[in-house]
């Protein structure tokens, strides 16, 4: 089997499922990560996103991890694993649900930065759905998890998806507790709970100063600057507890870390509901000055005619 790495694959182009004879039409190109590209695919009137994979071991560990999920969690998750045939090379793929949605940071971008909460909570969600079924996410990170409608939160690359217990495999530095000497690379809730504070960092807008503490000499990085950033970011503040402790490992639940969120948010009131978006508003603002407009042209008809 060769890697598929040197593959290029365009738009309309169909793949063709050398076992299971399904064929995949290829649209835009999704993602591309250390791993392999994804692409949005059509098989008759449905979408799905098609997972190329440089490495034939990682692809199958992937199928493997969506398999598990596809008996334990209830929406669907792999949809079909093949090889197929592309000038004499046979190379491994997968299909998956389709996720739609924006990253955090476009989300909050477009609709504004009071959906930091909501996004928060959904996420912990997510994570505490996986958890109750004994896994861990381990790759937590901005660009794996996407949103969409109002602040719903799904995880993408299943990749890093360990058992609890076992050592996790597959990690990104900045959101890893062991690169911030703050715990072991073991899978356990407080594992995916210390990515998510620093995730919650990001969304904050402290990307830049994380960088920095990340950019320092190893010995030098401690779980105490990130505590002391949550101080320092505004939107963060007000759930520093939970932050603080997942930061701190202090948290052996998720879903203990999420009902706390939850009460904070509830705590805070009204001003945390996320307020319409900037679009919608906008939209309605034109609808009911042409509104205006038109009456008022009328008027003037009426007056002269
Ligand atoms: N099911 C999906 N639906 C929609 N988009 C997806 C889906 N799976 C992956 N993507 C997109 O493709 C990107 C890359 O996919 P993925 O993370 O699986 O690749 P990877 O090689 O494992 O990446 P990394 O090196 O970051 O671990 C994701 O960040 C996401 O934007």
């Amino acid at each position: 089997m060769t890697t598929s790495s040197k593959v290029v694959l365009t738009e309309g182009f169909t793949v063709c499922g050398k076992w299971n004879k399904r064929s995949y039409r290829i649209g835009r190109l999704l993602g591309e990560g250390a791993n392999g590209k994804v692409f949005l695919v059509h098989s008759g009137k449905r979408a799905y996103a098609l997972k190329f994979g440089f490495d034939a071991l990682d692809i199958q560990m992937e199928v493997n991890v969506l398999r598990e999920l596809d008996k334990k969690m209830q929406r669907p998750f792999l949809h079909d694993a093949d090889d197929v045939e592309l000038n004499g090379n046979v190379y491994p793929f997968y299909v998956m649900t389709y996720i739609r949605g924006d990253i955090p940071r476009h989300y909050i971008g477009r609709n504004g930065s009071d959906w930091f909460y909501l996004i928060g909570l959904n996420l912990l969600h997510k994570l505490g759905d996986l958890h109750r079924q004994g896994y861990v996410f381990g790759d937590l990170k901005s660009e794996n998890v996407l949103v969409s409608g109002y602040g719903e939160v799904e995880l993408v690359d299943y990749g890093g998806v360990t058992g609890k217990g076992r050592s996790v495999k597959q990690f990104t530095e900045l959101y890893d507790r062991g690169f911030w000497n703050a715990g072991e690379r073991v899978a356990d809730d407080g594992y995916d709970l210390f990515g998510f504070a620093v995730f919650c960092l990001q969304m904050g807008g402290m990307e830049k100063k994380l960088k920095e503490l990340a950019g320092g000499l190893p010995q030098n990085r401690s779980p105490g600057d990130l505590a002391k950033l949550v101080d320092e970011c505004p939107k963060c503040r007000p759930v520093s507890d939970v932050l603080k402790g997942a930061i701190a490992g202090r948290w052996t639940s998720s879903s203990d870390a999420a009902a706390s969120w939850k009460l904070l948010m509830e705590k805070h009131g009204a001003a945390w509901r996320p307020r319409p978006e900037k679009a919608g508003l906008w939209i309605r603002t034109a609808f009911i000055a042409s509104i205006g407009l038109f009456l008022s042209a009328l008027y003037a008809f009426l007056l002269n005619g």
